[in-house]
């Protein structure tokens, strides 16, 4: 399926607001993976902040956040403050008793839908996990460039999505979402103008699932003003192309 226009927003979330606040209900029964899942993030992201030009740690934007597994697990312990998007009434309303201790670091609480978000600051980093199936490729582009617009000096947009093995587009009508392509996840990077710096897979997660993986995007034009982004502070390589690693391999 090439053509995904026929994603039904209102369907997906009446999904959603039937799903229980629970790491397992976000996780559509995956639950078990999520440690896992949080590893292979923090090996991601740790390998970004060290880059040189790395994005500064004021302000993390997590969108599709569910009930604020990432926000907790992944983001608190890296960012000043967390901003979240989420449009379920129920998931958003969880959030800050999931997150506990740590909520004074959450920012503001955005219930809207990722193809109606208008930021409205400039974020360090935007992650977008298990959310970007439910847009379509048009709104996906165009929610891409206003996250672009709205990073900050050496901000990044992340995104960790499944991937189909089959190369091409599929359809699950259960909650109106689609798995994208490897191929057509970099037409729509292109598409939005955004350069894709680093990308790693997924290891460490149980066989018949989707390949997952982590793509680390930054405005086109700041690779060429500044093509040495992909130098590492710790091993100082010219690699200027996209690194491509397993998440145990960075
Ligand atoms: C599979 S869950 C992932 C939650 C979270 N990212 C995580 O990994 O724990 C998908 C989330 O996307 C949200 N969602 C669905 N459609 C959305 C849309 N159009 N815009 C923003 N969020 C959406 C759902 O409410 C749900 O919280």
């Amino acid at each position: 399926m090439n053509d995904n226009s026929q994603i039904d927003y209102e369907l997906s979330l009446k999904y959603w607001a039937d799903i229980p606040p629970t790491v397992d209900g976000v996780l559509g029964g995956f639950g078990f993976i999520s440690n896992a899942d949080i590893e292979g993030s923090k090996l991601f992201l740790k390998s970004i902040l060290a880059l040189d030009n790395a994005p500064g740690t004021d302000l993390a934007l997590d969108c599709g956040a569910g009930i604020g597994r990432i926000t907790k697990h992944l983001l608190i312990p890296y960012f000043k403050k967390v901003d979240v998007i989420e449009p379920d009434e129920k998931f958003i309303n969880t959030i800050v008793d999931f997150v506990g201790q740590d909520k004074s670091k959450i920012g503001t609480l955005y219930k809207v839908s990722l193809q109606e978000f208008e930021p409205e600051k400039k974020y360090d980093i935007v992650w977008n996990q298990w959310v970007l199936g439910y847009l379509t490729d048009e709104d996906l582009v165009l929610y891409l460039q206003r996250c672009r617009d709205a990073l900050s000096e050496h901000g990044m947009i992340v995104i960790k999505e499944n991937v189909t093995s089959s190369g091409i587009t599929e359809k699950d009508d259960t909650d109106s979402s689609v798995t994208r392509s490897l191929k057509q996840y970099m037409k729509i990077f292109k598409r939005a103008n955004l350069y894709r710096i680093k990308q790693c897979k997924q290891t460490n997660f149980p066989s018949g699932i989707y390949p997952v993986y982590m793509f680390a995007l930054v405005p086109n034009g700041r690779v060429t003003e500044s093509s040495h982004i992909m130098k590492t502070r710790s091993t100082r390589s010219s690699i200027v192309n996209t690194q491509i690693c397993n998440n145990n391999k960075q």
